[in-house]
């Protein structure tokens, strides 16, 4: 579902990083490991179609997404792939479903309030549709962030430093709802962290350094 092959990306004359090959099934959760600076949000970028690297080919769903136009590439990417920063990037004057819609909207989806109403519940955040991002707690808003990135039903889940800012039993809880919404939605889910408390949890690796 995903691969990677012979990827490398260079950064002005000096830097170049080079990606080893990388298969990934459905279904699968893996974690991409690597110290700072050893180039896992370049990669990230990579995979969401965010940043063309110098070489190499990347397959999603058989699709090799830089063949696509700029526009078709942020289509598939609303359409196929989830994820989750770390900040919740969630727009301040709209409400819950609000954005949520949006999600919808921009991957060129009709409206489907069932479903938002299904993924709000399966967060158990329903109670909160209607309510503004200002309004939530940081734990709820970090479910509202997942709830975005599942809303269309990616065959990829990406989340990016999911735990850091996080304390242990928090991060549990966070790794715990990444795991079970993948599961869900039956999305391949890819964590990117140098957090060593997630480490245990995945047994599939990526490692960058
Ligand atoms: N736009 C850019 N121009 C030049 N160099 C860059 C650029 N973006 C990243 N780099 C360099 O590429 C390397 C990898 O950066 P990247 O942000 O992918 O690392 P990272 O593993 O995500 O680090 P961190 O965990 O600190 O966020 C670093 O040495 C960085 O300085």
């Amino acid at each position: 579902m995903i691969a990677i092959k012979s990827v490398s990306h260079q950064y002005g004359a000096e830097q170049t990083i080079t990606f080893a090959d990388w298969q990934v099934n459905n279904g699968e959760q893996w974690l991409l490991l690597g110290q700072s600076g050893s180039g896992k949000t370049t990669l990230l970028h990579i995979l969401t179609g965010l940043l063309k690297p110098t070489r190499g080919e990347i397959k999603i769903n058989d699709t090799n997404i830089y063949t696509l136009s700029s526009k078709k590439i942020d289509q598939f990417r609303g359409q196929h792939i989830g994820i989750i920063f770390q900040k919740p990037h969630l727009i301040k004057s709209l409400n819950i479903t609000e954005n949520l819609i949006l999600a919808q909207t921009f991957a060129g989806l009709t409206t489907n309030k069932v479903r938002i109403e299904e993924v709000l519940a399966s967060l158990d955040m329903a109670h909160k549709k209607n309510a503004y991002p200002q309004e939530l707690s940081q734990g709820q808003l970090q479910r509202v962030t997942i709830a975005r990135a599942v809303i269309n039903k990616p065959t990829l889940l990406i989340a990016d430093e999911p735990t850091s800012s996080l304390d242990d039993k928090n991060a549990e809880a966070v790794l715990a709802l990444l795991k079970e919404q993948s599961e869900l939605n039956q999305a391949t889910l890819v964590v990117a962290t140098h957090d060593k408390r997630v480490k245990d949890a995945f047994n599939l690796t990526y490692d960058l350094s």
